[in-house]
């Protein structure tokens, strides 16, 4: 399976590491440190020379709480840094937003995916999506950022989030997207408890029945911090551990704060899935 956008192509025969960049004022690990482009190119550089193969640049924090991000405040932060890392390096840059304006000027820029936690839902989304004819992830989320960790229910949670990938695939190939540019993620952490989210890691293999690449992003977060009891810098090994046993799974893209552990753990499991036959 490979992924292409701009003339790259993405090789997902083996597990991908997508570095987190986040340039939010108040971005839960990194604590906002990143705001510069500067800073910011150079955590995209030591990412890269760690084994990044995709640089994720956030604008808008989603921990539960935080607050709502303007267009205007979004572009600032996101576009300047997503232009220049396009510009430096010759790496995949993915910006997470579900803003038309945002992705609109993404592509503008020379950004290779659209990393949608909302999936499109937002209005304008799907249009602006087409528009850049750039690939883009699809996430589950129940609810939304604001509200979602409020006693999460499924009946049977893999089970949904399957049906929701049913769902706006459709959507997108109804709106004109191709198949071969969607990519599904079952949003660790977004409207799930902790159950919750260690079911869909379990089963995570079940979603290959889409036939499409699997984005996972399980860093940092309290899934890990709920069991380990440990604050976010402190759950490095939870985070790897998450990233093993998605890549275990065939998950294709595994996106992390961690860069170097990451992918060093990957190169495990690549030997280990080689040696499989
Ligand atoms: N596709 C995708 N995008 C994301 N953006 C965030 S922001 C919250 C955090 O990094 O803790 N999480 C995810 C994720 O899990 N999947």
């Amino acid at each position: 399976m490979k992924l292409d956008s701009r003339g790259l192509t993405l090789d997902l025969s083996y597990p991908q590491v997508m570095g987190i960049l986040n340039v939010t004022p108040d971005s839960f690990s990194d604590g906002g440190r990143f705001k510069q482009i500067d800073n910011a190119l150079r955590h995209a550089n030591e990412m890269i020379q760690a084994g990044a193969t995709i640089i994720d640049i956030g604008g808008e924090s989603t921990r539960p709480g935080a607050a709502d991000v303007s267009v205007e405040e979004e572009l600032d932060r996101v576009i300047p840094v997503a232009e220049a890392i396009a510009k430096n390096f010759e790496i995949w840059v993915s910006v997470d937003t579900s803003k038309p304006e945002v992705m609109r000027e993404s592509d503008r820029v020379g950004v290779h995916l659209i990393n949608d936690i909302r999936a499109l839902q937002e209005p304008g989304a799907m249009d602006a999506a087409l528009e850049t004819g750039l690939p883009v992830c699809l996430m589950h989320m129940q609810g939304m950022p604001r509200t979602m960790q409020h006693e999460p229910q499924y009946q049977d949670v893999v089970a949904e989030v399957d049906a929701f990938f049913v769902e706006h695939i459709a959507r997108c190939l109804d709106a004109g997207i191709e198949r071969s540019k969607l990519l599904l993620d079952p949003g660790f952490g977004f409207g799930k408890n902790l159950k919750h989210n260690y079911q869909l890691l379990a089963h995570l293999s079940d979603f290959h029945h889409f036939e499409l690449p699997l984005l996972v992003g399980m860093s940092r977060k309290s899934m890990i911090g709920q069991l380990l009891n440990v604050p976010p810098e402190q759950r490095v090994v939870g985070s790897v551990t998450c990233a093993v046993i998605a890549a275990m799974q065939g998950a294709q893209i595994i996106r992390v704060h961690d860069v170097k552990e990451t992918a060093e753990a990957m190169r495990v499991v690549e030997a280990t899935l080689s040696a499989k036959g």
